[in-house]
């Protein structure tokens, strides 16, 4: 849809070194796709070291930040940290965060709060796992999850939902275009009967889970499918190839 643009975010979990980055930096520098919004999200302590390598084309993200701005929170970083080192984005509630940090609704929901008062733009993730899914419990799981996040957010442009089914996260296995587009279709009407028929209409949901240069193109097809947030593949050179999936 002409009103939203298609978004491309890179996931790099806790992988890379220097020497990595430089790869992956010097590769995205070469990026030349205006119809894409392009962010990258690495390990918290190389923020800095990306953001004064990369080229202004590419924003970067946090993968992750705390609830409020300073104190004696040991371990956390702020968004007014992340703010003062030029990050205007942050990937928050993702699916390792849920389940491996036990993060709640809750929680997710303070931070989406906290991170747009203070300026960021926030990606907040959402997905069943697959009993959940087997249950036949999805979009019960995902809506409680979007009620969370729709309850901290007053000015939607600042927000793109990711959609990311626990069982395709770094297992190879994707979720077929029709079952992504099917969720992102509900998501959508939700935001509509939750939201408002515009918020429904601009804010971009992406799809996120074992997303790579081969099935890319197949899933940006969904008319509800505004881009993608890659993991595993945002490492490699075919990333690239993902950041061009719609043009
Ligand atoms: O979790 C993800 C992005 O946030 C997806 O990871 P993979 O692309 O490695 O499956």
């Amino acid at each position: 849809m002409a009103e939203r643009k298609f978004f491309v975010g890179g996931n790099f979990k806790m992988n890379g070194t220097k020497a990595s980055l430089d790869d992956i930096i010097t590769n995205l520098n070469t990026v030349n796709c205006p119809v894409t919004d392009v962010v990258v999200a690495p390990p918290t302590l190389y923020l800095d070291y990306v953001i004064n390598k990369i080229t202004s084309q590419v924003q970067v993200a946090s993968q992750n930040c705390y609830k409020v701005s300073k104190g004696a929170y040991t371990g956390e970083v702020s968004p007014a940290m992340l703010t003062d080192i030029g990050v205007n984005w942050v990937v928050l509630g993702h699916s390792e965060r849920r389940h491996v940090f036990n993060e709640t609704n809750e929680l997710i929901g303070s931070k989406v709060k906290h991170a747009l008062e203070s300026g960021l733009s926030v990606i907040p993730c959402i997905g069943e796992k697959l009993d959940e899914r087997e249950a036949g419990v999805t979009e019960q799981v995902v809506f409680e999850q979007m009620k969370f996040i729709k309850d901290n957010v007053e000015d939607w442009t600042k927000v793109v939902i990711a959609y990311e089914p626990v069982w395709a996260i770094g297992t190879g296995k994707t979720a077929t275009p029709g079952q992504a587009q099917e969720i992102h279709e509900k998501l959508r009407k939700w935001l509509a009967d939750n939201v408002s028929e515009a918020v429904a209409k601009s804010t971009r949901i992406i799809y996120g889970g074992s997303v790579n240069g081969g099935n890319c193109k197949e899933l940006a097809k969904g008319k509800d499918i505004d881009g993608f947030l890659v993991g595993g593949a945002s490492l490699k050179p075919e990333f690239l190839d993902i950041i061009k999936a719609n043009a």
